[in-house]
């Protein structure tokens, strides 16, 4: 026996995925299962919640086929933040499907809260904004639309949470209800600064209080899996929601260090250390960890959809086949043409938070073909990123930050990070394992069981692959920024937040 081995279980947006690391976080074995995704209306995104737990536990069942159990020292659970699920106490049954990060039916109900003037006590406790991207309004919505949940939340009959609460319940056997101090960030009911929930945002959200998990920090001990689910019992000993877990995993260990992942959405982390900075830019402020029961904090940037644009083109539009064309189209596009797409498909974020905002593709002419169309959906990522980390540079007293890492399931296509790299006008690193998010998870709970050093202490584990440097002149990259900021002007909602 050496209990060495860490197991990941990546809960993402469209994939869930299960991963075996050694104790230097090089990745030994992978299983991964697709995730239905169901649209029920314009603007609503579910998940089934059976579908996130038979996945789950195929591919945790996948990767750990064959292995001695006493040789894995922890599972680290990471997770697509913010989706909701409310489920039976008793039973682990959710009562109905998950709400989605990218559903935008509580739209109205944030634009209320904004009416109302509670703007300024949400983003003083919890560094977010009356956005539905967020859970709060998720649930609240569960409980008014399912008849009997409000009287059964309030007698404790009913668990809220979001995946990684979920997926521990289900784990254990329904006998830890927790979750962690990054994903607890996420709902708009954590007060960041105190590290506690908020009672004055219950009350605002009408939210009983019998409904939420116990908040731990990321690596802890989280309780044991239940034999009869996982075959043997394993420990649980780290959790994260992916974007902290992928800046963990990119070794952002330093203040001052950012990375953007680019999966379904594109999401910038910037590390701010033990300081909250609170933004005058429209960043969110979050937790990045809490370890020891000290926090270290993060300015994000949260852009809805990145990889879901080429998703959307081949799902949707049916002009690719396959994400991994779209390198070669771009290359071959016509270079005389602005093609712009604005991927505002469920609304715009950071930072522009517009709820109603849509998509739109802007300099169509006779000549553009499906190339053109490709390029600028790659465009956009290079666009919005720029838009985050600009605002982040204001934020932050230390600066534009010097380099920029990059992971995620869009990282593969160099023409987009080329792109980034010329736009930004900084390096863009890339990493040899791409499974950053997953890594992180591994990380944490490798902590947890003392085979990995604290934050600070180094960063073995990360290792460059290839180093994307700018190429594009500044006036060039400026002129195209700003076309696209008046691109964004033109979709913008007239109801968008002042
Ligand atoms: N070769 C590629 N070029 C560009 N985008 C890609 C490529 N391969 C995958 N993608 C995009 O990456 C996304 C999947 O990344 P992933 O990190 O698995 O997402 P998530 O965690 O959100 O489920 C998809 O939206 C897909 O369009
Ligand atoms: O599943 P991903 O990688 O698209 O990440 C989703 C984010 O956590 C939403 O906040």
């Amino acid at each position: 026996m050496d209990g060495s081995l860490l197991l990941a279980i990546d809960q993402g947006t469209t994939s869930t995925r299960a991963i075996l690391f050694d104790a230097t976080l090089a990745p030994l074995r992978v299983a991964s299962r697709a995730l239905p995704q169901h649209f029920p209306s314009p603007g609503w995104v579910e998940h089934d919640a059976e579908d996130i737990w038979a996945a789950t536990l195929a591919t945790l069942r996948e990767v750990a086929e064959g292995v001695d159990a006493a040789r894995i020292a922890g599972i680290g659970i990471t997770n697509q933040r913010e989706t909701t699920l409310l489920w039976e106490r008793a039973t682990g049954r959710a009562v109905a499907r998950a709400i989605v990060w990218q559903d935008r039916r509580t739209a109205d109900h944030c634009a209320r809260l904004v009416a109302e003037g509670a703007s300024p006590l949400i983003t003083a406790r919890t560094g977010l904004l009356p956005d539905p991207y967020f859970s709060a309004t998720k649930l609240a919505w569960l409980l008014d639309a399912i008849p009997g949940a409000r009287e059964a939340a309030a007698r404790g009959a009913l668990c809220f949470g979001t995946v990684e609460s979920f997926v521990l319940f289900r784990l254990t056997g329904g006998r830890v209800h927790a979750t962690d101090a990054s994903n607890a960030a996420r709902t708009l009911l954590f007060d960041i600064h105190r590290g506690c929930w908020d009672e004055d945002l219950l009350r605002l959200f009408d939210l009983p209080a019998a409904l939420l998990p116990e908040v731990r920090d990321n690596a802890a001990e989280f309780g044991m899996t239940d034999a009869s689910v996982t075959g043997v019992a394993l420990p649980i000993r780290g959790m994260a929601g992916d974007q902290q877990a992928a800046m963990m995993g990119q070794a952002c260990f330093a203040p001052g260090m950012v990375k953007s992942t680019y999966g379904t959405g594109c999401f910038a982390l910037m590390n701010t250390g033990p300081t909250a900075v609170a933004s005058s830019h429209r960043m969110l402020t979050t937790i990045a960890w809490q370890l020891g029961g000290l926090r270290c904090y993060a300015l994000e940037g949260a852009i809805f959809v990145a990889g879901a644009a080429l998703q959307w083109l081949r799902d949707g539009l049916g002009i690719i086949t396959h994400a991994s064309e779209a390198d070669a189209l771009s290359r071959a596009a016509d270079p005389a043409q602005r093609v712009i797409l604005v991927p505002g498909f469920t609304g715009l974020g950071a930072p522009w938070w517009d709820a109603g905002a849509r998509g739109a593709i802007l300099g169509l002419t006779r000549g553009t073909g499906r190339g053109e169309i490709v390029r600028a959906a790659l465009e956009s990522v290079g666009y919005q990123t720029r838009d985050l980390i600009e605002a982040m540079a204001a934020d932050w007293p230390g600066g534009a930050p010097q380099i920029l890492r990059v992971d995620g399931g869009m990282v593969a296509s160099d023409w987009t990070m080329q792109f980034l790299a010329d736009l930004l006008g900084m390096p863009v690193d890339r990493p040899t394992v791409l499974e950053t998010t997953a890594m992180g998870a591994a990380w944490l709970a490798g902590l947890q069981a003392g085979l990995m050093a604290a934050p600070g202490e180094g960063a073995a584990h990360w290792r460059l692959e290839r180093r994307f440097l700018p190429m594009m002149a500044r006036a060039e990259a400026d002129e195209r920024q700003g076309a696209w900021r008046g691109a964004v002007r033109r979709v913008l909602s007239e109801a968008r937040p002042a």
